[in-house]
């Protein structure tokens, strides 16, 4: 080794460079940054195509004319703002609220923000090297600002820093998501594959430099969420339960897929439940969908909705139960076994023809729903019933979802001893909570750091909490529509299996919601 360390049989070769290339590279780097800039500002572009109009107009006809042409413009707007509210929104109001914000919140404090943070960096030239803010989009209630984040940082740098970011930008709250890196050609590949019937899994999500700041500027779940208009043919891959922080429909998918629900006495679990009972109201009538229903509670949630349940079941005084001797507690397990025997005879008859069962009116989804679950796992004293419930329902857990058979627990204790089986199902939802340690047993580890905060749920917001799905480890806090005991009885009239629709008769669509305005006004 030299002196320098170098290997000495490896030469360095100096290449000299004109001063005019220099300056030619220089410039065409800076131009082509300053170009590419200039492309992505439609409102500067906006500002001076109207400018120039204005001035044309100005010159060439008068000022009154310009004035004419303003007031047609303003009353154009407020018409398309009457006529077609979502469209206005999405076009007008949104993009120049996210320019707004960008220019006026985010843009001057940004750099101060992440120096104090100190997440910036000097790169070997000592120029200092700032979190790139990419772009900010404004719902009516949230603004999410995208960041790039600078080599060697990960989201969990920014997500330690959630509180301070909301309060530097004098936001409620500040939640850190990640964001995937678009797949378009693999996304393609993946649709292409499945519409010629064969049977693949979508390509796994892939890690990006870019992250989301969410800015809860208002909160849309202060207010009760409206009930949701029930679709004519329920979408079993996102049926719309709730409205989630930006003010926007959440959707939960239901297909291939099982539902745990927690919350403390009170927090809404009822609300949840009967919200996903309704918006699958037309698939119960045509006998796409198949609701069997336990209810441990001696009948105390369900029984008002019987009617729409192909089987029910709730135990105790039990009218099946005719054997007075017998334990109450193997009418669950005799419940349970029946829905097992149906997965068999799915199994059977699909095996080699589908790996994936498609409800259809005659051959439905099962939708097996468990009110208080702990009842049937953890509190059951019939040592026989106690084996049988745990494994039938650990089989429907395990073998279910491929077979249409989909199974919905709610219950109030998340521990292992009580829910042993929680982690078998994919999506889970965390209502209020008692304490701060149970929001990671329901959602996940490490599902309260990334802001499920379920014990700071307030009593008076019942129906709020976080959701967390399996392809998604960040929980999205929602709150879920609320459904009385009179919607409860029109639903059994519209929407028992095998209720007639009359002809001509229009199910009425109760209160509907299906964006943000509606739910903030
Ligand atoms: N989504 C909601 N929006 C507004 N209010 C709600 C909502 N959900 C529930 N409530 C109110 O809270 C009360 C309690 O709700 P619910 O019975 O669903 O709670 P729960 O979690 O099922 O309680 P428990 O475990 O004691 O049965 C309801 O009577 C209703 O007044």
């Amino acid at each position: 080794m030299g002196r320098t360390g170098m290997d000495p049989k490896v030469r360095t070769e100096a290449f000299k460079i004109g001063f005019a290339t220099v300056l030619l590279l220089w410039l065409g780097r800076h131009l082509g940054g300053a170009v590419w800039w200039l492309v992505r500002q439609p409102a500067l572009w906006v500002a001076a195509v109207s400018w120039y109009v204005a001035w044309r107009l100005w010159t060439g006809s008068g000022p009154l004319v310009l004035v004419g042409v303003a007031v047609v413009l303003v009353l154009s707007l407020i018409a398309w703002r009457v006529t077609s509210p979502g469209s206005f929104r999405g076009v007008v109001a949104w993009p120049v609220r996210s320019w707004w914000r960008r220019v006026t919140v985010y843009r001057s404090d940004w750099q101060p923000l992440m120096t104090t943070l100190k997440l910036t960096a000097k790169d070997s030239g000592d120029e200092l090297l700032v979190p790139e803010l990419l772009r900010v989009r404004s719902t009516a209630t949230v603004d999410k600002v995208r960041v790039r984040m600078l080599p060697g940082q990960v989201l969990a740098d920014f997500a330690k820093n959630a509180d301070r970011f909301a309060t530097t930008f004098q936001a409620i709250d500040c939640r850190v998501r990640s964001i995937h890196r678009p797949q378009v050609l693999r996304m393609l590949v993946f649709r292409i594959k499945r519409a010629t019937g064969r049977i693949v899994e979508p390509p796994a999500p892939r890690p990006s430099r870019v992250l989301e700041l969410w800015f809860l500027v208002e909160d849309p779940l202060n207010t009760p969420t409206p009930m949701f208009a029930v679709p004519d043919r329920p979408n079993l891959k996102a049926l719309g339960l709730a409205v989630g922080e930006d003010g926007l429909t959440w959707n939960l998918r239901l297909l291939a897929n099982h539902l745990l629900i927690i919350g403390a006495t009170g927090a809404g679990k009822g609300s949840v439940l009967w919200s996903l009972v309704r918006s699958l109201g037309h698939g119960i009538r045509v006998g796409l969908v198949e609701l069997w229903v336990v209810d441990p509670k001696g009948g105390m949630e369900f029984a008002a909705g019987q009617s729409l349940c192909a089987r029910y079941c709730y135990g105790d005084d039990d009218t099946t139960n005719t054997d007075a001797k017998r334990s109450f507690e193997l009418t669950y397990a005799e419940f349970l076994e029946a829905a097992v025997a149906k997965l068999r005879e799915r199994q059977r008859r699909l095996r080699g023809i589908f790996r994936m069962h498609r409800p259809a009116p005659g051959d439905p989804l099962l939708v097996i729903l468990i009110d208080e679950i702990a009842s049937l796992t953890a509190y059951v004293t019939d040592r026989d019933a106690k084996k049988r419930i745990e494994a039938a329902l650990n089989l429907l857990l395990s073998q279910g979802r491929a077979v249409g058979v989909v199974v919905v627990g709610a219950g109030q204790d998340a521990r292992k001893e009580v829910v042993a089986m929680r982690g078998l199902f994919p999506t889970r939802v965390a209502l209020r909570l008692n304490e701060a340690d149970e929001a990671d047993m329901v959602l996940g580890t490490g599902s309260r750091d990334r802001g499920a905060r379920c014990e700071e749920i307030p009593t008076a917001l019942p129906g709020v909490g976080y959701v967390r799905v399996e392809t998604n480890p960040e929980p999205i806090r929602v709150r879920f529509a609320y459904i009385d005991d009179d919607e409860i009885h029109t639903m059994c009239s519209l929407y028992a299996p095998g209720a007639k629709q009359a002809a001509g008769l229009r199910i009425p669509a109760h209160a509907s919601h299906t964006d943000t305005e509606e739910v903030t006004a």
